[in-house]
């Protein structure tokens, strides 16, 4: 199966976007809770540019229990599977990842914006819908063979999760799985970045 942008370094080294290449089931159909996590993210059309149909998770924030199931759904799945490192992706990686961390025993740790963090970094170039952006994370964080979780809130066309996953790999972890509450739909709700399954829990809302 091709893909772009897998390993780094496209047109002025910065990745392209990559190619949904495999299949991971999205979270059982069957589990209630689905439903109530779907229903609790508010669509904001035209934000934060006109033709964007804004997920909006904030909504499910303010709903404790839905916020809670969303968490359990992630932590049920990741359990017991040797999860070290679960790596959150700014901003709203940093909303989900944590509580997950902490129910798995595992560390956090964040994959900031340019010149946010203080020591010594290894950088990411991605592209977005329009321009570029950047992922940095702390050398040191991670130790080689660890297995790690990454966790952001949505995929769109999956160029942040795949920088994340090169910062991951880089560093010598294992990326386990990749997860996001939100999916375009574009996905099904089965696809692979960079080789790595991606474990949606509801489809984008357009
Ligand atoms: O799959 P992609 O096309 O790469 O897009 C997904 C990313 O876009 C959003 O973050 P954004 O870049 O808007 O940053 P923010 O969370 O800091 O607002 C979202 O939270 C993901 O991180
Ligand atoms: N439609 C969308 N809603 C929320 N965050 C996004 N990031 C990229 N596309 C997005």
């Amino acid at each position: 199966m091709v893909e772009r942008g897998g390993g780094g370094g496209g047109e002025n080294g910065v990745a392209a976007p990559p190619v949904a290449d495999g299949a991971v089931p999205v979270a059982g159909v069957e589990d209630p809770r689905l439903q109530g996590i779907s229903a609790a993210i508010r669509v904001v059309p035209h934000f934060p540019k006109p033709g964007i149909m804004f997920n909006d998770i904030t909504t499910l924030l303010l709903r404790p229990k839905v916020f809670k199931d969303t968490v359990d759904i992630l932590v049920e799945r990741y359990r017991g599977m040797g999860i070290s490192i679960v790596a959150g992706i700014e901003a709203r990686g940093f909303i989900f990842g944590p509580p997950v961390a902490l129910a798995l025993g595992a560390k956090f740790v964040p994959l900031r914006k340019p010149k946010k963090l203080p020591g010594q970094v290894i950088s990411e170039n991605y592209v977005l819908e329009y321009g570029t952006d950047c992922l940095e994370m702390h050398v040191g964080a991670v130790q080689p063979g660890e297995h790690a979780l990454i966790i952001d809130d949505l995929v769109a066309t999956g160029g942040t999760l795949c920088a994340a996953i090169r910062l991951l790999e880089r560093a010598g972890a294992e990326v386990d799985e990749c997860a996001c509450i939100i999916g375009l739909p574009k996905f099904k709700g089965r696809c692979k970045l960079n080789g790595k399954p991606v474990y949606i829990l509801v489809e984008c809302r357009q």
